[in-house]
């Protein structure tokens, strides 16, 4: 497998391209840990002869969330981005470069270290979501006439300035948003980097000290948890273990081929691709995926519906992104961008810390909630129910469920993130979204023998298969009724449901 990412990184890489810049350049990388086809990397190599990267562990991640106080970053995406520095370190190393990782706020320590490198530029992957925008704001001002800001953009498959409108013409509906960029916008293809992007500044080591360092869980003021033996999934950070995946379910299990058929899974490691940790931290890109499924396999296996169906996916992520643009804070706000004033909402404790630690009597809640908790992880659909049974069963405040998910998941990324919550809550921008999912239909649906609730409530296992979704006894007690209950029934709400 090494020897298949090693050959694989060496296709997205370019023999040599001129380099005419002069000086010194800072590469700050935010959420695009990755060398394959990262523009802003490549804007920091061609402008300058010698390059700095940088992360900047900001403390203002670790702190919490922003009305109900949990862990910002919990333990386990934590992990994951400390293994994701690790291997952008081995990886800029092996092409002569090196990360200089620094625990603070970029506005205190991008200028010291313009100051000690001299550098003109700054480049770093442009953001959308006001917390990042904030602090885009503050190095600006924090390096004053020093050097420039550049940002880049690189987070989505079709690119911001490649859409046929803009961002404020946003359709609302999601199917004219693909179809339009569908039609009238390519996705460009992957920028290759040079095999070499050194080197340093001259003797670093002097200017900017130690190079060594990098944090571990303790100094985020985290405790290391083990993820589970239960988990079907052992994911590790980084753009290596992001190729080494992508590697595995293309193109070593041939998955790809029937991914439309699976997708809906809740069960394993390979119902669906698993890409979200890596594409939130920028370990992959978007576009790499494209060329790899849409090209590369479409030409040497299958074209298929599945090998369509990422694609449509991940134009789900881009939709979600451009959307943050468009409606700015209101994707974080009770009300949403629709501004629904209508629906009230409880926040009770009791319902809450039922949903949050998989305590509701439902089986299918429960196990969803103690995977998201025990593997950072939980699949689209059980993402749906949770969602749904929250805001309609229990008519909780959806912002809860959305900052659980947010300290919890691996792959949190505030547009796609708030963006489903904002659906599911029925206050997204999309007025004909509005979902029930029913838990006995989706229980019936997609975990028919219910392998998937014993699997995370070991139980259950005991029972017949035809009762391990509604234990007589020997399980909790339900702690609220649902709103409708009838399995044989098909909502209006589901039933309009995209998937
Ligand atoms: C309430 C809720 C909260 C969510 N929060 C997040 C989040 O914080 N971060 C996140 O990346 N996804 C989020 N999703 C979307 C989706 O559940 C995950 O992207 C998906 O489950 C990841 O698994 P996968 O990589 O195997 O997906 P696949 O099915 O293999 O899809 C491929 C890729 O397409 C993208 N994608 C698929 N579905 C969606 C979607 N509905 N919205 C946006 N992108 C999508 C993801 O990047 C995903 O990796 C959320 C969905 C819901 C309903």
């Amino acid at each position: 497998m090494a020897d298949a990412v090693e050959s694989m990184i060496q296709r997205y890489s370019s023999a040599g391209s001129s380099r005419n810049g002069k000086g010194v350049s800072i590469m700050w990388f935010r959420n695009d840990l990755r060398i394959v086809d990262n523009e802003a990397l490549f804007k920091a190599w061609a402008s300058s002869s010698s390059v700095l990267p940088v992360y900047c562990v900001d403390p203002r991640h670790f702190g919490t969330t922003h009305y109900f106080k949990f862990p910002k970053t919990g333990e386990l995406r934590a992990q994951f981005l400390l293994e994701s520095l690790v291997d952008l370190k081995k990886n800029l190393k092996k092409r002569g470069l090196d990360l200089v990782i620094r625990s603070g706020n970029p506005e205190f320590i991008l200028p010291l270290l313009v100051e000690a490198v001299g550098a003109h530029t700054i480049y770093a992957q442009e953001e959308t979501c006001s917390e990042e925008l904030q602090v885009e704001k503050a190095v600006k001002k924090s390096i004053g006439t020093k050097a420039k800001l550049e940002l880049v953009w690189g987070t989505t498959m079709y690119h911001l300035n490649d859409l046929p409108f803009t961002t404020a013409r946003l359709p609302d509906v999601y199917t004219q948003f693909r179809k339009a960029v569908e039609s009238s916008s390519r996705v460009r293809p992957c920028l290759k980097l040079p095999q070499t992007l050194g080197p340093l500044p001259d003797s670093l080591g002097e200017k900017v000290g130690d190079l060594d360092k990098v944090p571990n869980l303790s100094d985020l003021g985290l405790r290391p948890r083990e993820q589970v033996s239960l988990a079907a999934m052992q994911f590790t950070g980084g753009e290596t273990a992001a190729i080494q995946r992508l590697c595995e379910y293309f193109w070593t299990k041939n998955c790809l081929r029937n991914y439309k058929e699976t997708r809906n899974g809740m069960l394993g490691a390979d119902y669906s691709t698993k890409f979200s940790p890596w594409l939130a931290s920028g370990s992959i890109s978007p576009r790499f995926i494209y060329e790899e499924a849409s090209i590369k396999y479409e030409k040497e296996r299958t074209a298929n519906n599945s090998t369509y169906w990422v694609l449509f996916e991940l134009i789900w992520r881009d939709y979600f992104r451009f959307l943050s643009m468009k409606y700015g804070n209101s994707i974080f706000h009770l009300e949403g961008p629709r501004k629904v004033r209508t629906k009230s909402w409880s926040q009770d404790k009791t319902l809450f810390e039922a949903w949050r630690t998989g305590t509701t009597g439902y089986p299918l809640i429960d196990a969803n909630m103690r995977e998201l908790y025990a593997t950072g992880f939980m699949s689209n659909r059980g993402r749906q129910i949770v969602c749904s049974f929250l805001v309609r069963d229990m008519g909780i405040d959806w912002r809860m469920g959305a900052e659980w998910f947010e300290s919890c998941l691996l792959d949190y990324d505030p547009c796609s993130n708030y963006g489903n919550w904002t659906y599911g809550a029925g206050v997204g921008n999309d007025p004909r979204e509005d979902r029930y999912f029913s838990i006995p239909k989706q229980a019936q649906t997609y975990d028919p023998d219910g392998s998937y609730v014993s699997h995370w409530i070991p139980q259950l296992q005991e029972l017949p298969t035809d009762a391990r979704h509604s234990p007589k006894v020997g399980y909790l007690k339900k702690i609220v009724p649902l709103r409708f209950s009838n399995p044989g029934r098909t909502y209006k709400t589901s039933a309009n449901f995209r998937k």
